[in-house]
């Protein structure tokens, strides 16, 4: 199809946005020669006109009425990035109802109601690309969607969340609290001035429910996904997994059971060896592994989160669109055919780290050696800390399924020689059985 150009509408001028109008106007010669036809700036639907930009952009391309604009005839590619679930959900879907193809970096409506969103591409015979909304400028989701189709990924793990990595990092390199980090990322531009989302696990796990989806051919939503935050982790823990060659990351996993009938999606603070590639992810930035049955272990790395790194992702996609709409294909579609359930947390296999404040006597180490049998849970290394009043035992055991894992906790926390449960943490990341 030849055509003069094609014209975007973007919604949303905030970190990401503004970086995306930048990009447009600098590169429009490549995007053009590349595409095969100009990309022009349509309109750009903003919430506050007047405000002061990063970007030039053009005042008489600004508008506050977003759904005019998606609806207009000559827009072909609609690029959301005002993020939350309304009202971009409902502007996606009044693009896509006109055939409109579209751009997003909003995981969490993806995460949410990514079904609704790929059925109104699909009638619509609009494209849905959102490479940016998992780990940034990391070229992730592609590589899932196409690249690997023809494989069979067994397992994505990796760090997905650049603040609450820059926060654990800051506190393993410098002892810090995780307040201070916190304030730290906050002052740094990392955390959002609300990073509830980034500690709490929100955002990694949208993610990871993105993830899992594309990687298991099945539908995975937001609520679906086991989720712990990075609240609860002091100084003291960091201090101690650092002691025992351990370093304590925010993780993503998704991975196939044994038997390959289901899938556990999960994100939780582990500890990980030093010796694995994942504990040199330092900073804000992202790293996520692939696990495939005939490519074996691929790793992605870059930044995953800032308004540059994030447009590129952007770019990318709309260069994509925009090359579909012009040969008249489409993108892939969902590829949900395989419906794994989602298996619950406590059948996924794992290990945990355990410090307990115990009565320093005779006897206590049986006793508390007996809890872990009773569960069949096996016991890989325990030592003694400290004592008297501070006697303290730390335990790592061999793998067990996590409802075990939860069992054995519970009934340590009954006994009278165990004073506090004072730490209980998973452990990724080395092939101990
Ligand atoms: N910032 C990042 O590093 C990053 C990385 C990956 C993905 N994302 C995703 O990109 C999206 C945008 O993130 P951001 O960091 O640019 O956020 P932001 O808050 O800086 O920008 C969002 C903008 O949308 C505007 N907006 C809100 N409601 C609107 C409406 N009804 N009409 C028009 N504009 C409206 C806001 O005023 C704001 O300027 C989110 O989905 C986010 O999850 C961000
Ligand atoms: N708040 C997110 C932005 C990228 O999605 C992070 O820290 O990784
Ligand atoms: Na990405």
């Amino acid at each position: 199809m030849k055509r003069d150009s094609l014209k975007v509408a973007l919604l949303g001028c905030g970190v990401v946005g503004s970086q995306v109008v930048r990009l447009l106007n600098e590169q429009s010669a490549d995007l053009a020669a590349r595409i095969g036809a100009p990309l022009e700036l349509a309109g750009v639907a903003v919430r506050r006109p007047g405000r002061k930009r990063d970007a030039a952009v053009d005042p008489a391309l600004l508008t506050t009425d977003a759904e005019g604009l998606v609806t207009r005839d000559d827009v072909d590619i609609v690029v959301e990035v005002i993020g939350g679930i309304e009202p971009a959900r409902s502007l996606i879907l009044s693009a896509m109802a006109k055939g409109k193809s579209v751009v997003t970096a909003n995981k969490a409506l993806l995460a949410e109601d990514g079904a609704t969103l790929h059925r109104a591409a699909r009638e619509g015979g609009a494209d849905l690309y959102y490479e940016a909304s998992v780990a940034g400028a990391i070229p992730l989701l592609r590589p899932l969607r196409e690249s690997l189709t023809g494989d069979r990924v067994r397992r994505v793990l990796g760090i997905v969340n650049g603040t609450t990595n820059y926060i654990l990092d800051q506190m393993d390199t410098t002892g810090a609290s995780f307040t201070d980090a916190l304030e730290e990322a906050q002052a740094l531009g990392y955390a959002e001035a609300d990073p509830t989302a980034d500690v709490e696990g929100f955002d990694a796990a949208a993610k990871a429910a993105i993830l899992a989806g594309l990687a298991f051919h099945t539908r995975v939503t937001a609520a679906d996904v086991h989720r712990e935050g990075i609240t609860e982790i002091t100084a003291a823990d960091v201090a101690s997994a650092k002691a025992m060659g351990y370093v304590i990351k925010l993780l993503a996993i998704c991975a196939r059971s044994e038997d390959g009938r289901s899938v556990g999606v999960r994100v939780h603070p582990a500890m990980i060896p030093r010796s694995h590639p994942l504990a040199g992810v330092r900073e804000a930035y992202n790293a996520v592994f692939v696990e495939a049955e005939s490519a074996g272990q691929l790793m992605f790395y870059g930044k995953g989160a800032g308004g540059a790194p994030t447009a590129s992702a952007v770019l990318g996609d709309i260069v994509a669109v925009a090359r579909n709409r012009l040969s008249g294909a489409r993108g892939p579609e969902e590829s949900v055919y395989a419906g794994l359930p989602v298996h619950p947390m406590g059948e996924t296999v794992t290990r945990y780290h355990i410090s307990l404040d115990v009565t320093d006597k005779p006897g206590v180490l049986a006793r508390v050696a007996e809890i872990f049998a009773r569960h069949d849970v096996s016991i890989q290394t325990v030592r003694q800390e400290g004592h008297g009043d501070d006697a303290q035992l730390v335990l790592v055991t061999h793998r067990a399924t996590d409802a075990a894992l939860t069992a054995t906790i519970t009934n340590l926390r009954e006994l009278d020689i165990v004073r506090a449960v004072a730490g209980v943490m998973r452990v990724e990341g080395d092939e101990t059985p």
